[in-house]
C-alpha cells in the first residue's frame, strides 16, 4: 500500500474538508458539560467520540481531529473541573489520540492533535507558564505519531505565537487558526497583522475557526489573504466556521450573543448555507475546508457535495443522499417531489417559526479581555456569591 499523503501535499494538490464541532455535539448528547467544555468523555464514553469521529468520515472528512480542544492541564483543573485529577491531561490527550487514529485508520484520515486557548494566559502569566501547560499536550500528541498539529480557537495573536512555537519543535505541520473575525483579536490587533504573524511564526496553514458563521468568517479570511499576499508569505489558509448565523456578532463572536450556548438553535445553518460556504471558500483559495461549532455530519457532507468535482469523488454519506435533493423525487405527496431540484433550495428562505423572534440579537459586550482582573482564573468552584454578583450585571436575567 502507497504510503499516506500528508497534510501540505493534499493541500498542494487539492482540497482537504475538516470535520465538525466535537464539544458542541457531544453536548446535545449528553457526554460533554457545557461551562467548562473539556473533552474527559475520551476516557469516560469512548464509544461515543468514536463514532462521532465516524459519522465525520462518513460525511466526507479527511482528518479526524483528536479530541483534545481546552485539554490542558490548567483547563481541566479550573472552577472546580475534577477532570485533571480524575483522568489526567495525559490520559485524555492519550485517549483522544488513540479513538483519532483507530477512526482515521478506517479510511483514508489524518489525525491531528490539537492545542487552545488556556486559562494560565487568560489570567495574565507568562509565556514560559503558558507554554508549560502546551508542551505537555505536545509530548502525547509526537508520542502517539499524529500527522499534524493545530491551534486552534485561540483570540489572542500572542498567546497563539507561543502555541506555534512549542508546536514547531516536534517537527510537524502546524496549522494556526484564530477564533476572531474581521474585526480582528481581543488585544486590538486587525486579522491582517494576525495572519501575518502567524505566518511569520512559521505557521504552515493559518486561519479562523469559531467564533462566527461561514460569510463573517470568509469576509475575515479575504483580510487575511491580502495581507499575506501583499508580504509575500505563502501559507494555505483554512476556514472551519461556526454552523450558526452571527450577522450581529461583534468582536468576542458568538459568546458574547445572548442566546449563547443554549439557545442558538434558529440561527443553525442549512446544508444549503453550507453548499455555498464551500464554493465561496474554494474560489477565495481556502483549502483546508472544515467546521467548528454547530456543524454536524451533515453539514460536512454538503460540503464534500459542493466540491465533489474538485475531490473526484462523493462521501461515503452521499449514499443516503442524492445531489440536490434528488430524493425527493420518491417522495408520495406531489408538492414535495416538485422541490426535488437546485433552484427550489438556492431560493428558499427559511422562517424560523417563532413570531415573536427579532432577526438579530444585542450582544453582551462587557469588554473585558486577557490582563482584566475578571478574567483571573482560578482552581476553586464558583460561589454563589460570585453568582449573585454576576447576575446583577447581566440584562437578559433582569428582563431588560
Ligand atoms: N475542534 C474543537 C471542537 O470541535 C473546537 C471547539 S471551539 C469552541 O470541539
Ligand atoms: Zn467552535
Amino acid at each position: 500500500m502507497a504510503p499516506k499523503k500528508g497534510l501540505l501535499q493534499r493541500l498542494d494538490e487539492g482540497v482537504v474538508i475538516g470535520d465538525g464541532g466535537f464539544v458542541f455535539a457531544l453536548e446535545k448528547r449528553g457526554y460533554v458539560k457545557a461551562g467548562p467544555w473539556t473533552p474527559e468523555a475520551t476516557v469516560q464514553y469512548p464509544d461515543a467520540v468514536r463514532g462521532l469521529h465516524r459519522e465525520f468520515l462518513r460525511a466526507g472528512s479527511d482528518v479526524m481531529q483528536a479530541f483534545t480542544f481546552y485539554a490542558s492541564d490548567d483547563k481541566l483543573s479550573n472552577r472546580g473541573n475534577e477532570s485533571s485529577a480524575k483522568y489526567t491531561c495525559r490520559g485524555i490527550n492519550d485517549a483522544a489520540c488513540r479513538l483519532a487514529r483507530e477512526v482515521a485508520e478506517e479510511g483514508d484520515g489524518l489525525v491531528a492533535g490539537g492545542l487552545s486557548q488556556t486559562p494560565t494566559y487568560l489570567s495574565g502569566m507568562s509565556k514560559a507558564d503558558t507554554q508549560k501547560e502546551f508542551q505537555k499536550q505536545v509530548d502525547v500528541f509526537v508520542e502517539n505519531k499524529v500527522d499534524f498539529l493545530i491551534a486552534e480557537y485561540f483570540e489572542h495573536v500572542e498567546e497563539m505565537e507561543w502555541a506555534i512555537e512549542s508546536c514547531l519543535k516536534s517537527g510537524l505541520p502546524v496549522v494556526a487558526s484564530m477564533c476572531i473575525g474581521p474585526e480582528g483579536d481581543l488585544h486590538g490587533i486587525t486579522v491582517e497583522e494576525c495572519a501575518v504573524r502567524m505566518a511569520k511564526a512559521g505557521a504552515h496553514v493559518v486561519g479562523i475557526n469559531c467564533h462566527f458563521d461561514p460569510f463573517v468568517t470568509l469576509e475575515g479570511l479575504k483580510k487575511m489573504k491580502a495581507a499575506l499576499d501583499a508580504a509575500g508569505l505563502k501559507v494555505h489558509l483554512i476556514a472551519q466556521p461556526l454552523a450558526f448565523h452571527t450577522p450581529d456578532a461583534q468582536k468576542q463572536g458568538f459568546i458574547d450573543l445572548p442566546e449563547f450556548p443554549f439557545g442558538l438553535e434558529p440561527r443553525i445553518c442549512t446544508r444549503w448555507d453550507m453548499h455555498r460556504y464551500a464554493r465561496e471558500a474554494y474560489d477565495l483559495g481556502v483549502r483546508y475546508i472544515g467546521g467548528c461549532c454547530g456543524f454536524e455530519a451533515y453539514h460536512i457532507r454538503a460540503v464534500a457535495e459542493e466540491l465533489a468535482k474538485e475531490r473526484g469523488k462523493l462521501p461515503a454519506g452521499s449514499e443516503k443522499h442524492e445531489q440536490w435533493a434528488g430524493g425527493l423525487r420518491m417522495h408520495t405527496k406531489p408538492w414535495v417531489r416538485a422541490r426535488a431540484g437546485r433552484q427550489y433550495w438556492e431560493n428558499l428562505r427559511p422562517s424560523s417559526g417563532r413570531p415573536f423572534s427579532a432577526a438579530m440579537s444585542k450582544p453582551d459586550a462587557w469588554g473585558v479581555t486577557a490582563g482584566d482582573a475578571s478574567l483571573k482564573q482560578k482552581k476553586d468552584a464558583t460561589t454563589e456569591e460570585e453568582l449573585t454578583n454576576l447576575a446583577k450585571s447581566c440584562k437578559v436575567a433582569n428582563g431588560k
